[in-house]
């Protein structure tokens, strides 16, 4: 399998080459030059796999021969090995449409664990193959963070620096990155928001300077690795719940649409899947550019699902490459505007492709308290401020036929977010005892301007180079 870039200027790469480069050098993402298929056959004869042999089943296309089927079965095993729930993303029914896709059974308690517990196996796996030295630079709201740190903390040959908007996490996400002191973790906490952090992230992977000397590598869901994980899931529920012989439709609280766009790649694959709802929260720039084809940046709106504030949505320029025809000078084009101005209206055959399979719907803080709400009252279950968000746009979405099963994935841990649940249903959630500890361990972060030269010096001043291991 090859990867392009969404820009068209970027070399081909294959799985090993795009796990470690993260973003393209032309400031593109990486997609698969084409998309792999399943059969009618072939998915059926997935039915009731156990979790990390799907993982395997699914994958296999993307990672071509970089893997052999049983060492990526192995890697699938060890990564879901560590997942509290036997099922590991387990389904639960709340009322005859209505279903939550549970993913936060893993350690850190998110969805991101189901793919940075295996990408931190990959980069293991690739750079025992050489003498490449790793700096992981990532942006986190609050999750990606905690779930990349436990994924490499003390692994040998990487260094992670993971920056996060100071003071816009909630206690427990902050706890989760800064109580881990690992000699190769460094916690930054930036003055500004995630989008301030993933601009400096992205622009780092275009500074000579730094690509130079460091091998500098992605964490977030600009890693195409990140994304191929994520498919999985939507295969695991969708077979449970009857496919290929019956569709489903998935609802997604969406930040930096990499968990939809998971969900868009399942379907070019061959899964039966109705629509693909895209929720936000009140930075709704996807919904706008969804339901209008305005995609425009406003400011961040600090609200009580953090890790949906996000108004710059990385992934978004892989549906637009794709929907636009795979275009990649038109592409680069229309990227070079929106960074000039954070304004792109889409093209007529963006909108009507995304259109074929995506619908948005968008919560403010009431519409997501009184989802919070109606999943306790009603169906007895505590969800998370950003699972609500996509659990208030499943039930309010209009032409869903009423036989389609609607999955909302429950892509946090209520726990993570107790002052906002608490407010909403008289509920306080505790934490797993995996986490247990968090309240009474030291933190260790560093505090920086938002400013790019200010992040970048400090990883300068603190990262192993490329050549110290010997390959110059
Ligand atoms: C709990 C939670 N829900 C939803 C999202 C949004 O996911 P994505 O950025 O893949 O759209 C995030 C962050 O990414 C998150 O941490
Ligand atoms: N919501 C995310 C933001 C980063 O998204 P990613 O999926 O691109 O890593 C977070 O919690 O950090």
């Amino acid at each position: 399998m090859k990867y392009v870039s969404t820009r068209g200027q970027a070399p081909s790469l294959d799985f090993q080459g795009v796990t470690l480069a993260g973003l393209a050098s032309d400031g593109g993402l990486y997609v698969p030059e084409v998309w792999p298929g399943f059969t009618t056959d072939e998915i059926a004869a997935m039915a009731g796999l156990p979790y990390a042999q799907l993982a395997q089943r699914v994958m296999q296309p993307f990672v071509g021969d970089c893997l052999t089927p049983e060492r990526l079965l192995q890697l699938c095993e060890q990564a879901y090995g560590r997942f509290a729930h036997a099922a590991v993303t387990p389904l639960k029914q709340l009322d005859e449409q209505q279903w939550v896709l549970e993913l936060f059974h893993g350690p850190t308690l998110a969805f991101k664990d189901v793919a940075l517990q295996l990408l931190g196996l990959l980069f293991e796996e690739f750079l025992a193959r050489g003498d490449d030295h790793l700096t992981i630079v990532g942006a986190t709201s609050g999750d990606t963070g905690s779930a990349a740190i436990d994924a490499v903390a003390g692994r040998a040959k990487v260094d992670i620096f993971m920056l996060h908007p100071h003071g816009r996490v909630s206690d427990v996400q902050r706890r989760q990155m800064t109580t881990v002191l690992a000699p190769n973790v460094h916690n930054i906490a930036i003055d500004g928001s995630f989008d301030d952090a993933q601009a400096m992230v992205k622009r780092m992977f275009n500074d000579a300077a730094m690509t130079g000397r460091f091998g500098i590598a992605a964490v977030n869901s600009i890693n195409w690795a990140r994304l191929m994980a994520q498919v999985v899931y939507y295969f695991a529920a969708a077979l449970q719940l009857g496919a290929p012989q019956r569709k489903v439709a998935f609802s997604v609280p969406t930040g930096n649409f990499g968990d939809v766009f998971a969900g868009y790649v399942a379907a070019k694959m061959g899964l039966p899947i109705e629509r693909l709802i895209v929720a936000t929260n009140v930075n709704d720039i996807l919904h706008r550019a969804l339901s209008t084809g305005d995609y425009s940046a406003g400011t961040v709106t600090p609200t009580a699902a953090p890790s949906m504030d996000i108004q710059v949505s990385s992934n978004f320029e892989r549906l637009l490459f794709d929907c636009g025809g795979r275009d990649g000078a038109a592409m680069a084009a229309q990227m070079q505007q929106f960074d000039a101005t954070k304004a792109l209206q889409l093209t007529n055959a963006q909108r009507e492709s995304a259109a074929a399979l995506f619908t948005s719907a968008r919560a403010d803080a009431d519409d997501m308290a009184n989802a919070m709400r109606w999943a306790h009252e009603a169906c007895g279950e505590v969800l998370d401020p950003h699972t609500a968000i996509g659990l208030h746009a499943a039930r309010s979405v209009v032409g869903i036929s009423a036989d389609v099963p609607v999955v909302t994935l429950a892509t946090a841990h209520p726990a993570k977010f107790r002052d906002a649940v608490e407010r909403a249903t008289g509920v306080r959630p505790s934490l797993p005892a995996r986490v247990g500890d968090l309240f009474t361990r030291e933190e260790a972060c560093t505090r920086l301007p938002g400013t790019y030269d200010a992040v970048a010096a400090f990883v300068a001043g603190r990262a192993t180079p490329r050549n110290a291991l010997g390959n110059g």
